[in-house]
């Protein structure tokens, strides 16, 4: 199924629960608008390559269209649909106020020089510069993107409207970003595991850990996790994967990765079939890389107790059920990886006071967001007997619904 049927699917199942009407239900699921640009480049040796790029706002009932742009082989309409969507909701999981969006560039940033990357985000930049704004839609990182692909952004639009910080979240802190933005996904993914774990009477320092994708979510997380004692059995980046049933020293990993770029060659563990990482045998699995990767074929083989969905939508429905029978607990993506928005949101707030705030606050109001959203998921999961993901759902869907109705449709 693919990452659209299956965000329509939960949303549909999460509408039934509310019992919601039905003119609220299309309503919420057709996206607000959809973008798709071309966008031409030079080479660095002077042929010319072309690119389609996609922005898709979702929704704004709540307030401006928040969500990441992706550079990445994948890209595709309803791939970016899904996000879009699912950034409608985790926002509202989250409480802040935004709506959803998400956007990409079909290609891969790997191929790419640095100045062939800056060309094709400042043409992208120049094709949608009219349709985001900071108080419109507010572009973020995602994967294949980073702080300079923001500072780009930030560069090319303020050509057009003027010194504008607050277009884009996850900048570099020279030019506007916040304290702690970098660290905020994964910094949100441990808060998030801790207030699972603590239900369930359990630490982080008790318990074997396996991450797929070792990018901006998977390394902070590994580092935070490995800070509070827990053993990391194995760990992989697309090109390869690697093992320690003692657990990976993860300050040597991420200064070998610094060195070396990836994960390969490095000593302190075994290489594993990359295959093999998600049936691994661990107590807490974290994908952190691409939608899909949990499906029919390997669910029923998962070995983890708790799956923490760092990445977006990588379980599919199947996935889903065969997991759901098996007793493994998710904590599902528009909960677990709202740290990152939550954070893109300080920073915004931040550009608007002018105001920097230092990285004590940004992790201490982190952890207050991300603790209220789990107690409020959790009363979903309450009064609709239904699991995490639909308590997520239920929670993102009511309110954004709340504010649809409240704002009313007169033309
Ligand atoms: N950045 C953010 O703030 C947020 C990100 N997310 C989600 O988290 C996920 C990761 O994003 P992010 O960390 O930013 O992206 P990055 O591009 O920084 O990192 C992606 C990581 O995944 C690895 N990877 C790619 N394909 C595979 C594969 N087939 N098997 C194993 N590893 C693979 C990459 O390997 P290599 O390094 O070798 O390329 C890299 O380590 C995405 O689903 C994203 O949507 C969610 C919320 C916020
Ligand atoms: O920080 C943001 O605005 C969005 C991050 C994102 O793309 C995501 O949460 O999936």
């Amino acid at each position: 199924m693919n990452a659209l049927a299956a965000t329509n699917r939960n949303f549909r199942h999460a509408v039934r629960l509310l019992g919601l009407d039905s003119k609220v239900e299309r309503s919420l699921m057709i996206p607000f608008r959809e973008i798709k640009v071309e966008c031409t480049i030079p080479k660095d040796d002077g042929s010319l390559v072309s690119y389609v790029g996609f922005r898709v706002q979702h929704d704004n009932a709540r307030g401006p269209m928040k969500g990441g742009i992706r550079y990445h082989p994948e890209v595709d309409p309803d791939e970016v649909n899904a996000l879009a969507q699912l950034m409608t909701w985790k926002t509202a999981v989250a409480d802040i106020p935004y709506g959803g969006a998400k956007g990409g560039i079909g290609c891969n940033p790997k191929d790419l020089s640095s100045s062939e990357l800056e060309r094709l985000t400042r043409i992208f930049t120049q094709k949608i510069h009219d349709l985001i704004g900071i108080h419109t839609d507010v572009p973020a990182p995602d994967m294949g993107t980073n702080a300079q692909t923001m500072a780009w952004i930030l560069d090319e639009y303020s050509k057009f409207h003027g010194h504008s910080p607050a277009v884009v979240t996850g900048k570099p802190i020279e030019i506007g970003g916040s304290f702690g933005r970098d660290a905020a996904t994964g910094r949100g993914v441990v808060y998030g595991t801790e207030a699972l774990l603590a239900e369930h009477g359990k630490s982080i320092k008790d318990l074997r850990f396996v991450i797929q994708g070792f990018g901006n979510v998977g390394s902070w997380a590994a580092k935070l996790i490995h800070e509070r004692g827990g053993r990391i059995v194995a760990v992989s980046d697309i090109t390869g994967a690697v093992k320690n049933p003692k657990g990976i020293d993860i300050t040597e990993l991420l200064n070998h990765r610094e060195s070396t770029g990836s994960l390969k060659d490095f000593h302190g563990g075994e290489t594993m079939d990359p295959d093999e990482l998600l049936v691994h045998e661990c107590d807490v699995l974290i994908p952190c890389a691409l939608g899909g990767v949990l499906n029919r074929e390997n669910a029923a083989d998962v070995k983890a107790k708790f799956i923490i969905e760092a990445a977006n939508h990588p379980t599919d429905p199947e996935a889903d059920e065969i997991l759901s029978k098996k007793g493994v607990i998710i904590l599902p993506d528009i909960y677990a990886n709202a740290g990152g928005v939550t954070v893109s949101y300080f920073e915004w707030v931040q550009n608007i006071q002018g105001f920097m705030w230092h990285e004590g606050k940004v992790n201490k109001q982190l952890r207050r967001y991300m603790t209220r959203a789990f107690q409020n998921m959790k009363n979903m999961c309450k009064s609709h007997d239904c699991n995490l993901r639909m308590g997520a759902f239920t929670l993102g869907v009511n309110r954004v619904a709340r504010a649809t109705l409240l704002r009313g449709w007169e033309a």
